[in-house]
């Protein structure tokens, strides 16, 4: 098969959909990849390593997107690359359908097969393709927030760790999964009074065996979720309701109990977010204030540290993208159950119940689809 790479082109994202590695992998099971130059630069990959591994450098991405049968990245397509997407043309990379009408419509226009790895499962109940940029969110979210919270960026001037004869910052988690896990884990070690709110309690047990003496757990109930916040220096919004839209769990009600200059991280924004104030940021104007609350909702948190960011996706991604290419999507698909669930759209049509949900839209079955 075909494999193409374009650079990103989101603002400020700097990862890159494959790596030399996987480059090398896929060549050596028999495909040709081709890679947009510059395309790694951003994650400390240059074209040359590329060309090691043999793959083809071409110079733009309306090449690729005309070339390749497989076309792997890592955001969404953005207006100008879904313009250049083709029926039956196969799509590998996060989409976040579900709060994204447009980007929606223009997919089922293409004609185009397109996977979302955040939509992709595991035997275990887990989400392969999301776990490793969740992790990086996760860690990112408490350093993202502490900065947030200094006073010449409008924060409430609260040190995380506080010091000797100072209470430490309170940061409030809601949502327990692999982003909620990894931001409470950073904020505990930066020195924070650390609370985790979950909805399952299994996974409130699994996080007490953990962390007992670095964190508190809490039932997620609304009445709870509305006293932690109130108490709040920094609130992380961790939660997830797979293909879904997030649900608002903080009202713009519950910011006049808050503390001013007090922080929400929205990290489930790019499912729409689980705050009602909140609305997509960019690195570039990362920060904004509903009020006198801070806000900080960057949609791509890992294209901030994209080289690690780069390697962890690459890990995860590698062996579907083989799959995908060493059988063609539907035979991959028929395979494994879990790599079909990562199938949105098929010519035309959606494929996944709940972003069909979330969007209002009607779906065609997968067994239909892989038929
Ligand atoms: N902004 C960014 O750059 C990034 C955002 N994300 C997003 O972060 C979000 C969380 O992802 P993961 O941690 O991987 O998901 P996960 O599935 O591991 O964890 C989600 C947790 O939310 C809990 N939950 C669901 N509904 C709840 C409710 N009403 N109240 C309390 N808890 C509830 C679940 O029980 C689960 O423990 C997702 O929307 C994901 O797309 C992930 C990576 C990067
Ligand atoms: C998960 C996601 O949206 C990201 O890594 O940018
Ligand atoms: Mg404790």
């Amino acid at each position: 098969m075909r494999i193409g790479c374009p650079t990103e082109i989101k603002a400020q994202e700097f990862r890159v959909g494959i790596t030399p590695n996987a480059a090398r992998e896929a060549v050596s099971h028999g495909h040709e990849v081709l890679i947009q130059s510059g395309a790694g630069l951003g994650a400390g990959f240059p074209d040359e390593d590329y060309a090691d591994a043999g793959a083809s450098i071409v110079a733009t991405a309306d090449e690729i997107f005309e070339r390749a049968e497989m076309v792997v990245k890592v955001k969404e397509p953005q207006a100008a690359e879904r313009a250049m997407l083709r029926e039956g043309q196969l799509l590998f990379t996060y989409l976040h359908l579900a709060p994204d009408p447009a980007q929606t419509d223009d997919l089922l226009k293409s004609g185009a097969t397109c996977i979302a790895y955040e939509t992709v499962t595991d035997a275990r109940g887990g989400l392969p393709l999301l776990a490793p940029m969740s992790e990086v969110a996760g860690r990112l979210a408490p350093q993202m927030g502490a900065w947030t919270l200094q006073k010449a960026n409008g924060g409430r001037g609260v040190l995380m760790g506080g010091i000797p004869g100072v209470t430490p910052a309170s940061v409030v988690v809601i949502g327990g999964g692999v982003v909620g896990t990894h931001a409470a884990r950073i904020a505990a070690g930066m020195g924070a009074d650390v609370t985790v709110l979950d909805k399952s309690l299994p996974r409130l047990r699994q996080l007490d065996e953990l962390f007992s003496r670095d964190m508190n757990t809490r039932y997620a109930s609304g009445g709870n979720i509305a006293e932690a916040v109130a108490e709040a220096d920094m609130v992380i919004g961790a939660v997830l309701i797979p293909g879904a839209a997030a649900p608002k769990l903080v009202t713009r009600d519950m910011l006049s109990t808050m503390k001013p200059g007090a922080v929400l991280v929205d990290v489930a924004i790019d499912q729409g977010g689980c705050f009602e104030t909140s609305k997509a940021t960019t690195h570039q104007d990362p920060i904004f204030e509903v009020d006198g609350i801070l806000h900080y909702c960057v949609a791509n948190m890992p294209g901030a540290v994209a080289r690690s960011s780069t390697i962890g996706l690459g890990n995860a991604t590698m062996p579907f993208m083989l799959a995908l290419a060493d059988k063609g999507w539907k035979q991959a698909c028929r395979d494994d159950a879990h790599l079909a669930q990562g199938l949105n759209v098929h010519a035309g049509q959606i494929t996944n119940a709940p972003v069909a949900e979330a969007l209002g839209r009607d779906h065609v079955a997968l067994d239909t689809v892989l038929a």
